[in-house]
């Protein structure tokens, strides 16, 4: 089979881990879903680029991500946003940062020593070349 298929299949399987090893940690529980525009009606007037990591998973399944590093940049995303939208000195806002900041820490770290940076360096050239 295309060689460059079978290193972006063996991406796909990594990042599914990724999302589903994230979203299984209950510190990060409000990061599963997207914002609730009911609960929080003006999330999207503040937030331009919402993201969360059940969008993040179906992203993986429709090949939006070629590399590890596309896959940070929604994880920066997420974090981002929640530092943007619950910028008070309140104990909610200042948990809700605390938890961005750890979720962005223990995806960076997740992947840095459990992907091989050879692969990851082989996903960014088929990346370049598309
Ligand atoms: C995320 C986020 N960014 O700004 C804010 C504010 C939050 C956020 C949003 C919600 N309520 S929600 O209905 O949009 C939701 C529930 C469950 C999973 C995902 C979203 C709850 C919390 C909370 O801390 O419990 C936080």
């Amino acid at each position: 089979y295309d060689t460059e298929e079978h290193t972006l299949r063996e991406l796909r399987i990594f990042l599914r881990d990724m999302c589903k090893k994230l979203a299984n940690n209950r510190l990060f529980f409000m990061f599963t879903k997207p914002v609730d525009t009911e609960e929080v009606p003006d999330y999207t007037t503040i937030i331009k680029k919402p993201m969360d990591l059940e969008t993040m998973m179906m992203k993986v399944d429709f090949h939006k991500y070629e590399c590890a590093r596309d896959f940070l940049n929604d994880i920066e995303l997420i974090c981002q946003n929640a530092l943007e939208y619950n910028p008070a000195r309140t104990s909610a806002d200042k948990q809700i940062r605390h938890r961005a900041c750890s979720l962005r820490d223990y995806a960076y770290t997740l992947i840095k020593t459990e992907m091989d940076s050879d692969f990851e360096d082989k996903c960014q050239e088929i990346a370049k070349k598309r």
